[in-house]
């Protein structure tokens, strides 16, 4: 099957990233440490350092709306598309993941949507990875439920790689 797929990346290996809001489906603590927790598997894998900043802007902007949300890519209502994210580009929008509010988000539980799974996926785009038809590989296009202590997939270490290189360590 067709392993991971490239679209463009970022020029540079530090960035940044800002929640603008957060669902109230969770502890807005939780929601923050599960995106922390998302982003920061993508730089175990990879050379990426990310920054979280509180104000300003940002190369990656987190926010969470539900329907028409000021994009080109109205959200659906619950069910069908889960959220969706822009690949790095110098226009505004490029790196930023938007989260369709319609869905009920969980943490560690079998129902609802696994925010920490979405939240893993749209990064990946959000740092240049496209789809991937390896079912187990977080880039696969479709959320197949929660799988605990889920790590990403070789082959979405193998497209982080591609782009940004190995995690060299401190
Ligand atoms: C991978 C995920 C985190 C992000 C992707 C979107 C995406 O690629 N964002 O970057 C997503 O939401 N995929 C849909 C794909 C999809 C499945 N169905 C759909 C019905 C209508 C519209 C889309 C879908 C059938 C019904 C199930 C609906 C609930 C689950 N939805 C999905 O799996
Ligand atoms: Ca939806
Ligand atoms: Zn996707």
């Amino acid at each position: 099957k067709k392993r991971y797929a490239l679209g463009s990346r970022w020029s540079k290996t530090e960035l940044t990233y800002r929640i603008i809001n957060r669902t109230p489906d969770l502890p807005a603590n939780e929601v923050d440490r599960i995106i922390t927790e998302s982003i920061e598997k993508w730089a175990d894998a990879s050379g990426l350092t990310f920054t979280l900043v509180k104000s300003g802007n940002a190369d990656i902007l987190i926010s969470f709306a539900p329907g028409s949300h000021g994009d080109d890519n109205p959200f659906d209502g619950p069910g069908g598309v889960l959220a969706h994210a822009y690949y790095p580009s110098s226009n505004a929008i490029g790196g930023d993941a938007h989260f369709d509010e319609d869905e009920r988000y969980t943490d560690a539980s079998f129902s609802g949507i696994n925010l920490e799974w979405v939240a893993v996926h749209e990064f990946g785009h959000s740092l240049g990875l496209g789809h991937s038809q390896i079912e187990g590989a977080v880039m696969y296009p479709f959320y197949t439920g929660y799988v605990p202590k889920f790590q990403l997939n070789s082959d979405d270490i193998a497209g982080i790689q591609a782009h940004y290189g190995e995690n060299v360590g401190e």
